[in-house]
């Protein structure tokens, strides 16, 4: 066994009636921000509560600093902090104090100190009823108990949702200094590429339950590009890499592996005009494509068999 991982999830899975999560392989080194990226109804939150086993995976283990839950809950557990995509229940009309007293008792990691700080840029009043704290507040809230409780991971799910642009900023802030000392590890669930390009150090792209891809975000990068080339090149489509292709004046491919694709317009003496980056939504919707194509084929290829 090896806690060389934060995380691991090997061949975890979760039917419900009409979803099904995984099979889902993913091994994240501590030290690191994942961005998991995806549409609404990807499994973004599925997947975030496997992790803190408030859902059941029904097929695979997950591992957390090389452990799987069972005996070891409560330790497991309290070295993730946790930021759930709605808020945490409105414990029967408590002030945030109260509520962060009794929240602090489990956690012996808890740092006062990081609490008065963030509560302080977050503009939290400790006097003030949770139950009428604005949504904004709510996730402000939130996020600074997740981070006092001294974490080894964070686990967000979509953070900034509600925040304005001002608390944002302190939040991007806030993860950059707790990533400062190395070894901490964050799992982010964002639907903003702002943050996924400001934050992220790797990105999984979930989409209908399934684990799209999983990159360096710097690879990625360099992997995809948008080229423009002079001629209305028809065969472009069948060039290596190649995930589109709009014919114009000037022909727009969009590749995924940018060098293979110019190396072969090189050997077709084809001169690239132009290139671009391309942007992580587009990107998603490119492997989107791919993905609902190759479901509509397996769909054809079973309907054969079956015929
Ligand atoms: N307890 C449950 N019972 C049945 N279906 C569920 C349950 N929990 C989640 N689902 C289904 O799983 C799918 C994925 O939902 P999930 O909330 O994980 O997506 P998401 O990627 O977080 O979406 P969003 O971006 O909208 O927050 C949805 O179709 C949802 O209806």
């Amino acid at each position: 066994m090896s806690d060389t991982y934060a995380i691991q999830f090997n061949g975890a899975g979760k039917s419900f009636d009409s979803f099904r999560l995984g099979p889902i392989d993913l091994r994240v080194e501590p030290g690191v921000v994942v961005a998991v990226v995806g549409p609404n109804g990807s499994g973004k939150t599925t997947l975030f509560q496997m992790l803190l086993n408030i859902v059941q995976p029904d097929e695979g283990v997950i591992r957390i600093f090389g452990e799987a839950y069972g005996q070891r809950e409560v330790e497991i557990k309290r070295r993730i902090g946790y930021v759930p995509d709605s808020s945490y229940a409105e414990e029967a009309g408590w002030r945030i104090d109260e509520l962060v007293r009794f929240y602090s008792h489990w956690y012996p990691a808890w740092s006062p100190e990081t609490w008065r700080s963030l509560s302080e840029r977050f503009e939290l009043d400790p006097k003030a009823k949770v139950s009428l704290l604005s949504k904004g507040m709510k996730r402000r809230l939130a996020f600074s108990m997740a981070v006092a409780q001294s974490p080894d991971l964070l686990v967000l799910d979509e953070p900034s949702s509600g925040l304005d642009p001002f608390a944002w900023r302190i939040m991007l802030d806030e993860i950059r200094q707790f990533m400062a000392d190395g070894e901490r590890t964050v799992l982010i669930a964002t639907h903003t590429i702002e943050e996924v390009r400001r934050l992220a150090d790797y990105v999984a792209f979930l989409y209908d339950g399934k684990l799209l891809d999983y990159r360096v975000k710097d690879t990625l990068i360099d992997d995809w590009k948008t080229l423009w080339i002079e001629a209305a090149f028809e065969e472009a489509a069948e060039l290596p890499g190649v995930v589109d292709v709009e014919l114009g004046p000037l022909t727009r491919l969009t590749s995924d592996r940018a060098s293979e694709t110019e190396r072969a317009l090189e050997e077709a003496g084809i001169a690239v005009a132009k290139r671009q980056q391309v942007e992580l939504d587009e990107m998603l919707h490119h492997m989107i494509v791919a993905e609902k194509r190759k479901q509509a084929a397996s769909g054809r290829t079973e309907g054969e068999l079956h015929r």
